[in-house]
């Protein structure tokens, strides 16, 4: 008979008593090891807090307009028109202009009757803000149509690419943005669907529409449910374990390295947001390859530490507007001011989907390794208390000194 030991699945885990059953887990291994097969220990025998699935409260059924989110989201990205209405407003629609094209523009606007949506960054950049009614900076603007206003000239205005190899034609001027919530949900959407914040509008009505309250509920964190766990061997940490979420109605999967077991101490944190090209193609640009190895190093060296890996790529703008940034980086502008020029938020990332992360694993006291406020005030602001910050500085490269200096100098990171 063989006896084995059973974590209590919940956050409670490291002051509850063990207790012991004799299971079929057991017998299997018994008859494995006989067997000479090398059995994967039970998970739940690691020790570590992990909320047993089925008891975690369940996220069920669809958030509000979840599925024409998802179908506009798709839309956009395939260059077919959708259309938001906010309460008290007139529907606004919209045609991407990165995805548009001269038959696409054209079914969308027959007579060639459309405006221009563009982000209040990028008015800014193109010196329409002075025309803008709206004091908020932030807040989007509508070019007016002219004749000159063509696809090419459209896509210009939109991809701060070309800015300095070709100067805009003009002139250009802004209309009353009579939409000002479904025109700020657009830019948000574009963001989600990972596109340029730049739209045709007052085309053909599609048939979906959908409301900027439908795009909040799309993006709520509360819906992260915790989907698997498995052992997971990583380079600096052996004995680490992986645990992956998701949300119904996103498609990044979110996960947590689990290092070390419980020790009485808070966990050692962080929130790590993805970075293809420094996690995995090794960039020298950013810190975030090194970060990413310290991190897991440091939290191997106190025995107890949680690494959330966020798919947010690009400080949540993703993968392709972070290579247009980088694009703009190589033509003189530091990593704040090409985010801007793109139209987007210097950071728009939330990390409110941290904190649930960090609940769905029992844990509501964290040590963070950041040199990031806004992670700290992001954190507490959810509901996660944060007992120390502990810097994470590496040491610069040639390539990232300018980007590390930006983000000490301008985005309020600390030393
Ligand atoms: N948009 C944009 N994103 C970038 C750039 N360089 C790196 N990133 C992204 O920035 C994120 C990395 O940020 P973090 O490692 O969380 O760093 P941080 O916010 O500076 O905070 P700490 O490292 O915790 O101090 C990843 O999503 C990268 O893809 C850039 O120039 N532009
Ligand atoms: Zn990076």
């Amino acid at each position: 008979m063989v006896e084995l030991s059973l974590a209590r699945l919940d956050g409670e885990r490291s002051r509850a008593p063990a207790r012991s059953y004799v299971g079929d887990g057991g017998c299997r291994r018994l008859r494995d090891a006989a067997r000479g097969v090398r059995a994967l220990p039970q998970l739940a025998e690691t020790q570590r807090p992990y909320p047993d699935p089925h008891r975690v409260r369940a996220v069920s059924g669809d958030a509000p307009g979840a599925r024409k989110v998802a179908r506009a989201i798709d839309a956009l990205r395939r260059g077919w028109a959708i259309a938001i209405e906010a309460p008290g407003e007139d529907r606004l629609v919209l045609l991407s202009v990165e995805m548009a094209d001269p038959v696409r523009l054209e079914a969308f606007a027959p007579a060639g009757k459309y405006a221009l949506l563009l982000s209040g960054g990028r008015a800014e950049t193109l010196k329409l803000s002075n025309q803008r009614e709206a004091a908020d900076p932030a807040a989007p603007v509508i070019v007016e149509q002219a004749p000159w206003l063509d696809l090419p000239t459209a896509l210009a205005l939109a991809d701060p690419q070309f800015d300095l190899a070709t100067p805009l034609k003009g002139p250009f001027r802004t209309e009353a943005v009579t939409r000002p919530a479904a025109s700020a949900a657009a830019l948000q959407l574009a963001r989600v669907a990972g596109l340029l914040p730049a739209f045709f509008i007052d085309g053909i009505d599609p048939e979906a529409t959908i409301s900027p309250a439908d795009i909040d509920a799309h993006e709520d964190a509360a819906r992260l449910k915790l989907a698997t766990r498995a052992r997971l061997p990583v380079l600096g940490a052996e004995g680490a374990e992986i645990v992956a979420f998701r949300s119904p109605e996103q498609a990044g999967e979110h996960v947590a390295l689990l290092i070390g077991s419980p020790n009485g101490r808070s966990p050692l944190v962080r929130l790590h947001s993805e970075c293809l090209t420094g996690d995995v193609l090794g960039s020298l640009k950013c810190d975030c390859g090194p970060q990413l190895h310290a991190a897991i190093e440091a939290m191997e060296a106190s025995g107890w530490g949680i690494l959330l890996y966020l798919r947010q790529e690009g400080r949540g703008i993703g993968l392709i507007n972070k290579l247009r940034a980088y694009a703009l980086q190589d033509q003189g502008f530091d990593t704040v001011d090409a985010n801007t020029r793109l139209g987007f938020a210097v950071d728009a990332r939330n990390f409110g989907l941290a904190a649930q992360m960090l609940r769905l694993l029992g844990q509501h006291e964290v040590r963070l390794l950041t040199n990031n406020p806004q992670k700290v005030t992001q954190l507490e602001a959810a509901g996660v208390a944060v007992v120390e910050r502990v810097p994470h500085h590496l040491p610069p490269n040639p390539h990232n000194e300018r980007y590390l200096a930006t983000k000490r100098d301008r985005t309020g990171h600390q030393l």
